[in-house]
């Protein structure tokens, strides 16, 4: 069987870099090109060992990227810069599979919403995929399934990895400035603060920190339900809601950061009730990198191009109950 071959544009970032090893081992994708202004004519796998073979990143302007022909192709790009390379496509007449990484077409109706486990159903054939932000794919896995048991607007605490804010400089990225720190930012009207609300149709209050581990992030989820519940009921509706997902484990205790980085699936525990049954407190933790960024979109390709939608991801065995 041919392969199908893979632009990654924005490559040397942390979710480039994840995607470059996804696709590596994947049995039906190939890399055509990976692209970086910084590391244009180094060879890929001297940054990124688990790739062997002879690609060199290079730096194509945005109008230069549909002669490269490239059957799918994946913008891991700052937000805002996806814009002008999806134009550029629309202006040659050429249509692969795009993938945005970045904000930029999360509110827009054309592109699908890529969050498998919640809107798989809603794939119509879209060759044009948004992928989710990481923690907003965090909430929505941790409210959906009681969205329609919700007496006020969950309010959700964050805390993830510095590898969230990507690899431009800033406070939320120096070493020195998070070393024994936990920093706060955007308190109110974060962007995925807007993404969730939208998305799962119920306003949602999300105040991110940011910690001095690399990778991997947790919400915690304040609901206020409308009537009281007993635990194992909350319990009953995630674990039938995550029935048969092998990326989203269900689990009694809250999940720990240290347990789920550097792994594929999302790990959704707690369920610590109030005494009278009408608040329940529900955390849930993944890899920014991975479920929340590049294995969310190879989720989203596998299934645009027809594959099993785990095909090539490393689905690790439940360890806990
Ligand atoms: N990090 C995360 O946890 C997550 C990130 N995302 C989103 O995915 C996208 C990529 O994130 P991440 O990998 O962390 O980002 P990085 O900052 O690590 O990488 C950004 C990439 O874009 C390139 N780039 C930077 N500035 C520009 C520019 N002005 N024009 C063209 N290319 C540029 C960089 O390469 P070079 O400068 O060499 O060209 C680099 O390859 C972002 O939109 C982010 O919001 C989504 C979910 C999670
Ligand atoms: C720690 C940190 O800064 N995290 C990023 C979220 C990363 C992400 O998912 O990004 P996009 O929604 O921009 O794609 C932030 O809060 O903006």
């Amino acid at each position: 069987m041919d392969k199908k071959t893979v632009g990654i544009v924005g490559a040397r970032g942390h979710t480039g870099a994840e995607l470059i090893r996804l696709i590596a081992r994947h049995p039906a994708l190939e890399l055509a090109y990976v692209s970086s202004r910084e590391l244009d004519g180094q060879r890929v796998d001297a940054h990124v060992p688990d790739y062997a073979g002879e690609l060199r990143y290079s730096a194509p302007a945005h109008e230069d990227l549909p002669a490269l022909g490239a059957d799918v192709v994946i913008l891991a790009l700052p937000n805002g810069k996806a814009g002008v390379c999806v134009e550029a496509f629309d202006k040659a007449g050429a249509d692969p599979l795009i993938v945005d990484l970045s904000a930029d077409h999360r509110f827009d109706e054309r592109w699908y919403y890529g969050l498998p486990e919640l809107t798989r159903g809603r794939w119509r054939g879209q060759r044009r995929i948004s992928n989710p932000g990481c923690y907003a794919t965090a909430i929505q896995l941790a409210v959906a399934p009681l969205k329609d048991l919700l007496a006020a607007p969950p309010v959700c605490f964050g805390v993830s990895g510095y590898s969230g804010a990507g690899t431009t400089p800033s406070d939320k990225n120096d070493p020195d400035k998070l070393r024994d720190n936990l920093m706060p930012y955007a308190l109110t009207g974060h962007m995925h603060e807007r993404e969730t609300s939208a998305h799962l149709g119920v306003p949602v209050e999300f105040m991110p920190h940011v910690a001095p581990h690399f990778r991997g992030l947790t919400v915690t989820c304040n609901l206020y339900l409308a009537r009281a519940m007993k635990r194992e009921d909350v319990m009953a509706r995630f674990r039938h809601a995550y029935e048969g997902e092998p990326l989203v484990q269900v689990l009694d205790e809250a999940p720990w950061v240290s347990r789920v980085a550097g792994r594929h699936h999302a790990e959704i525990g707690g369920f610590a009730m109030a005494l009278d049954g009408r608040r329940v407190v529900v955390v849930a933790t993944l890899d920014n990198l991975l479920k929340g960024a590049a294995t969310q979109a190879m989720q989203n390709i596998n299934r645009a191009l027809g594959q099993g939608e785990l095909t090539g991801i490393p689905v690790a065995p439940a360890e806990r109950p």
